[in-house]
């Protein structure tokens, strides 16, 4: 049989990588696919000499690809939304089969892209877009399709776990730590998609999407990065027992879904706490199967060449099937899809670890303690450091059980009010992951 042509879009770090794991496992790859697969035609901005392309057509044009009549799949990997998005659906409207790794395109046009792929009977596969070279797209859309699930957690982007990895273990600076892992290749074009928990959020958006059969509503997800993590609260939730690493948990409650990306104190005896360096993971907690754990690289050249390639073999395997017979894209047949409304965050629930700076007062604590009990907060454990002689206040940490954010946001301003308080109290959401 004659080989599929692809081609690429975008020749940078999983460009390269996706280019090279095709030429040098190609063998492999065909015998699996059932047919060759053939790079015709790449397109990048800047020429890329350490690429052996002789006899590929190369072109600075990405559309020309899109419109390219001997190609049939477009592998998009030049990232952000604006070009990305008119090249997929160019590509579509070709009738092209797409791959991309481009998780910010799936999470804001998703919805736009797959009813314009199911309108054409072509795959738009993703399977890069989460978790760099796990195949957790794979394994929640198809693995686990006999259960309810009931939650997904996971560390979701290499870049931030690797500072925090690096900060944590070797005492390094952020600055240092992000730029070595820009060097590496792990880092979005714009960092503060990582740092800020950006791209952690377009990633659980469409975990929630597959996981409970919603829509990709991005929009809706609550995000917060790690740049205002302390080493001093990294301490006292050693000292208590806990990591804390920076997690997107999406949940099912009778009320609606929780979609939220934030710093999280784990327990550090459990898997998911040791996750370090670029390594991501993603747990999963269904009704029939209780929890799965998903461990591997988060980012990087070949890991995610490798779910880019993934998908170029399914999709060669399915290209010629029924479009109605394929795996949905999110998982749930389209007609399916739930209008369970994803929740603000203040109608979260999570246990949380509070820093309170007190001055060194009697009576503070029995204060602290009524302000929580008076909204049915209740406190875990407590625990009470000297007074810091630079500034004279006593730091006072507390972990609490599960409230409502609300409930934690009305404790705060009455704590933060008292006379004995000084400064704002620090917030980090708890996870058990039971
Ligand atoms: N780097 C990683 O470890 C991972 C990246 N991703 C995603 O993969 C995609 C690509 O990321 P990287 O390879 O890291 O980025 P990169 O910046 O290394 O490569 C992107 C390449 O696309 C080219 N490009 C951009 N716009 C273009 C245009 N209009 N025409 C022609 N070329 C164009 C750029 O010049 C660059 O060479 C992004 O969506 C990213 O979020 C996903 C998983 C892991
Ligand atoms: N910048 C991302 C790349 C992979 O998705 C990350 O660091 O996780
Ligand atoms: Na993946």
């Amino acid at each position: 049989m004659k080989p599929v042509k692809v081609g690429i879009c975008g020749l940078g770090t999983v460009g390269g990588g996706t280019f090279n794991v095709l030429q040098r496992n190609a063998e492999e790859i065909a015998r699996r696919a059932g047919r060759g697969i053939e790079v015709a035609q790449i397109a990048t901005r800047t020429p890329k000499p350490q690429f052996q392309t002789t006899g590929i057509a190369i072109t600075n044009d990405v559309f020309e690809v899109a419109t390219n009549p001997e190609i049939d799949i477009v592998i998009e990997l030049m990232g952000g939304y604006t070009v990305a998005r008119e090249l997929v659906l160019k590509a579509i409207e070709n009738g092209k089969h797409v791959v991309t790794a481009n998780k910010a395109l799936i999470a804001v046009h998703g919805n736009e892209i797959f009813a314009k792929a199911r309108e054409k009977g072509v795959i738009v596969a993703f399977e890069a877009a989460v978790a760099g070279g796990i195949p957790v797209i794979k394994a929640i859309r198809e693995g686990l399709s006999a259960n309810r699930i009931n939650w997904v957690a996971g560390i979701i982007n290499g870049t931030g776990n690797f500072i925090l990895t690096e900060m944590r273990e070797k005492g390094r600076t952020f600055e240092d730590v992000l730029a070595e892992a820009q060097a590496l290749g792990y880092a979005e074009a714009d960092p503060t998609f990582d740092v800020e928990g950006i791209d952690a959020a377009h990633k659980l958006t469409i975990l929630a999407s597959i996981a409970f059969g919603i829509p990709l509503q991005f929009d809706k997800a609550y995000t917060e990065g790690i740049t205002k993590l302390t080493t001093a609260d990294v301490n006292y939730a050693e000292a208590l027992g806990y990591r804390i690493k920076h997690l997107g948990v999406a949940r099912s409650t009778a009320a609606g879904i929780e979609l939220r990306v934030h710093p999280t104190l784990i327990p550090a005896d459990r898997l998911i706490a040791n996750v370090n360096g670029v390594m991501n993971a993603v747990m999963v907690n269904g009704d029939a199967a209780g929890s799965t754990l998903f461990y591997g690289a988060g980012a990087g050249m070949e890991p995610t060449a490798s779910s880019v390639i993934a998908d170029l073999v399914d999709v060669v395997r399915a290209m010629t099937s029924d479009p109605e017979n394929r795996v949905p894209h999110l998982a749930f047949q389209p007609d399916s899809l739930s209008a369970h409304p994803i929740l603000p965050i203040e109608a979260c629930e999570s246990a949380y670890y509070l820093r309170i700076q007190a001055k060194d007062h009697p009576g503070v604590l029995a204060q602290v303690a009524s302000i929580l009990s008076e909204r049915g907060i209740n406190i875990e454990s407590i625990m009470q450091k000297e007074v810091e002689e630079h500034d004279g206040l006593v730091p006072m940490i507390l972990l609490t059980h599960r409230v409502l954010e609300q409930h934690m946001n009305d404790a705060i301003t009455a704590l933060e009010a008292l006379a004995g308080v000084v400064g704002p109290v620090v917030r980090i959401r708890v996870e058990h992951l039971n």
